[in-house]
């Protein structure tokens, strides 16, 4: 298959950790016989400090004109710490997200059983926690009108959501979780937002053409707590866009590592791939931040492209690497080995399974079929 992936490195430990995904993609090009165009692009601080926009008019065509976005982060504390400045890296993000229609952001949340010790959480209640966030990304709050008065002293963010935002995105999480545990959560609060009641009864009535599907219903405040307490009971979570972003960040823990949440920002033409984490500042440079969430988005890449066996191998190398300790820091505090290390140890261990087994069997007299 022919793939033009815009690459959109960004800042701090964004073009570090990218540089491992595509690694990995190039690996996955040379193993299986597919040909990726990759196209590197300005966003983010580094943009603002070339061009002076942080998402130049040249990188948004680059990304509506591609298959895929793979994203590495954007922000830069000269932003995060000037709240008067009018143009921030953020924006960058949130307009390439809207101006593709990227309306979903899924985010899978899965525990290696190898990693367990890494969790906060006690064992018993981290084994076996896979479960998916449906995020929804180009509405809400994020994008609601901005006012703050003349003198600077009131502001606000209007939360705002349509039936159509939400049916659009509920559909999906209904139809995924059909393929996984057959249940959905709803997370919101309708108990306060006007908003969240409109989710809650949007939502309900979609529901009920996904009769094989359980929908439960959890306020925010509570979900944060249930995610601490049972994570288990979750399959696919569906919320809003502020929402989502702030248990995504709390779920990265239960796993031992935001380093390894990884994300497919969806829409009805385009598609981008990026970890759920940001640009880590104060790693920039030093060799440490895990690559690992951007791997795992070039995985999804695949995985929505229909590279179903292609994104299965990253998986199996990544999860080669984590059972062998081949880990950055924030996973094993006395690793010595380097995002540039994990990242070629990944990329190198990516094998064509089908072809691997179909080897194995031919040396014992076997065809692949009996064994598959
Ligand atoms: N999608 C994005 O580009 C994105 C997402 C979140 C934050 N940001 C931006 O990033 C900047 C820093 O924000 P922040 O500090 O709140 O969030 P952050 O995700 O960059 O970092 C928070 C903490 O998570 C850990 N971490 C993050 N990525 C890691 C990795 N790959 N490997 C190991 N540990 C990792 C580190 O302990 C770090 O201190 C801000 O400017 C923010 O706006 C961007
Ligand atoms: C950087 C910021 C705009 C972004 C968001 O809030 O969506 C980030 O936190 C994320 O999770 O991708
Ligand atoms: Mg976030």
């Amino acid at each position: 298959m022919n793939l033009k992936i815009a690459l959109l490195s960004g800042d701090g430990i964004g073009p570090e950790v990218l540089a491992q995904a595509v690694k990995c993609l190039q690996s996955v090009e040379t193993t299986f016989n597919h040909h990726f165009t990759f196209s590197p692009a300005l966003v983010g601080a580094t943009a603002i400090d070339q061009t002076g926009t942080p998402l130049p008019d040249e990188t948004l065509e680059l990304c509506k004109n591609s298959d895929a976005v793979l994203f590495g982060a954007i922000g830069d504390p000269k932003y995060d710490n000037d709240p008067n400045a009018k143009v921030r890296p953020e924006q960058g993000l949130l307009k390439l997200r809207k101006e593709l229609g990227l309306f979903s952001n899924i985010r899978p949340v899965r525990v290696y059983q190898s990693l367990i010790d890494r969790s906060p959480l006690k064992k018993e209640i981290v084994s076996g926690v896979d479960f998916t966030i449906y995020r929804e990304l180009t509405g809400g709050i994020y994008f609601g009108e901005k006012k703050i008065n003349e003198k600077g002293t009131v502001a606000s963010d209007l939360c705002e959501y349509s039936e159509k935002e939400i049916s659009r995105i509920a559909h999906l999480a209904f139809k995924a979780a059909k393929s996984r545990r057959k249940k959905v959560t709803l997370v919101d609060k309708a108990n306060v937002l006007e908003s969240s009641r409109l989710w809650r009864k949007v939502v309900t009535r979609i529901g009920e053409s996904y009769p094989e599907i359980e929908l439960d219903f959890l306020f925010v405040d509570n979900a944060a707590m249930q995610m601490i307490l049972n994570p288990s009971q979750f399959d696919v979570i569906l919320t809003n866009n502020m929402f989502g972003d702030i248990i995504s960040d709390e779920a990265s823990v239960i796993t031992g590592s935001i380093g390894l949440l990884a994300s497919a920002s969806v829409g009805a033409d385009n598609a981008m791939f990026e970890p759920i984490h940001g640009s880590f500042p104060q790693a920039t440079g030093l060799d440490i931040a895990n690559p690992i969430a951007a791997i795992l988005s070039a995985a999804m890449l695949l995985e929505h492209h229909g590279l179903i066996e292609e994104a299965q191998a990253i998986h199996m190398a990544v999860e080669n690497a984590i059972l062998n300790n081949v880990v950055t820091p924030d996973l094993n505090a006395d690793s010595t080995l380097g995002t540039d290390y994990v990242g070629d140890y990944i990329a190198n261990s990516i094998v064509d399974t089908d072809e691997y087994l179909h080897l194995n069997n031919e040396n014992i007299g076997l065809g692949k079929s009996t064994i598959i």
